[in-house]
């Protein structure tokens, strides 16, 4: 089989929205196959906005965007969902069902993303509970579990399907600074395993703890450490 060796997003001279406000201009850029790239801006500079539109939550107006082989512009919403199998979005807020086990959360979104075979289905949920250091919490309540294990959890729940990419948004945001370094060491585990990351965080310390690509938001344009004079020390 030939190895796909396209980038996971392309994003070309696209212009992003929020209801009619544009919100960044004319936007390009790549991330390849396992890269993990930060997401950076003040409150209110576009990150969620564009993070929503790779993940065809917001729909944009000019240019081209390709997430996991899928042409965001032309994806019909029956089609989203095949989409959502190859990637993960993980937010701030867990965002899990309340009234019901992690395994039974895990198994929902399994359920929704067309898993029938339930040894496999078993397997499965072991795998990525084992992966996230939660390998004995599948049957407690998400009450049950600290913030930063909720957010393994949901974690897990973005690894079932085995994503090219992970989305995440200020995924350490509600998480005190000892939990959010062990869940952004997760990341780059996961990253180190093959999946690629792009991470909105206003988490400075990450980025001078473990320089790597950054994105920035800033006045309506999106720059590129990669690419344009960027000089960090500048950006904080
Ligand atoms: N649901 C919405 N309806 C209308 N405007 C919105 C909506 N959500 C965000 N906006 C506006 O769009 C712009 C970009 O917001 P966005 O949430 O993308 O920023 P952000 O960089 O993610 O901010 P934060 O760091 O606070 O999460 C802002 O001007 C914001 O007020």
């Amino acid at each position: 089989m030939e190895m796909d060796s396209r980038p996971v997003v392309e994003v070309s001279e696209a212009d992003i929205y929020q209801e009619n406000q544009k919100v960044l201009s004319d936007i390009s850029f790549k991330i390849e196959k396992g890269e993990f790239v930060y997401l950076i801006g003040r409150t209110g500079s576009g990150k969620s906005s564009l993070l929503k539109t790779l993940y065809a939550d917001l729909s944009f107006d000019k240019g081209s965007i390709d997430v996991a082989g899928f042409d965001i512009r032309k994806i019909k919403s029956k089609k989203v969902p095949y989409l959502r199998r190859k990637i993960g979005i993980i937010f701030q807020d867990f965002q899990l069902f309340p009234d019901r086990t992690v395994s039974e959360n895990l198994l929902f979104v399994m359920k929704a993303t067309g898993w029938k075979d339930k040894t496999k289905m078993k397997g499965r949920l072991a795998e990525v509970l084992m992966r996230v250091g939660l390998g004995a919490a599948a049957g407690k309540m998400p009450h049950q579990l600290s913030g930063g294990e909720q957010q393994r959890v949901v974690i897990a729940r973005a690894l079932i399907n085995e994503p090219v990419i992970l989305f995440a948004d200020e995924p350490t945001g509600n998480l005190d600074p000892e939990v959010s370094k062990s869940i952004f060491k997760l990341f780059e585990e996961i990253n180190r395993s093959g999946t690629a990351i792009l991470m909105a965080t206003h988490n400075h310390n990450f980025i001078t703890e473990n320089p790597g690509r950054v994105l920035k938001c800033e006045e309506g344009k999106l720059l590129d450490s990669t690419q344009d004079e960027f000089n960090l020390a500048t950006h904080y």
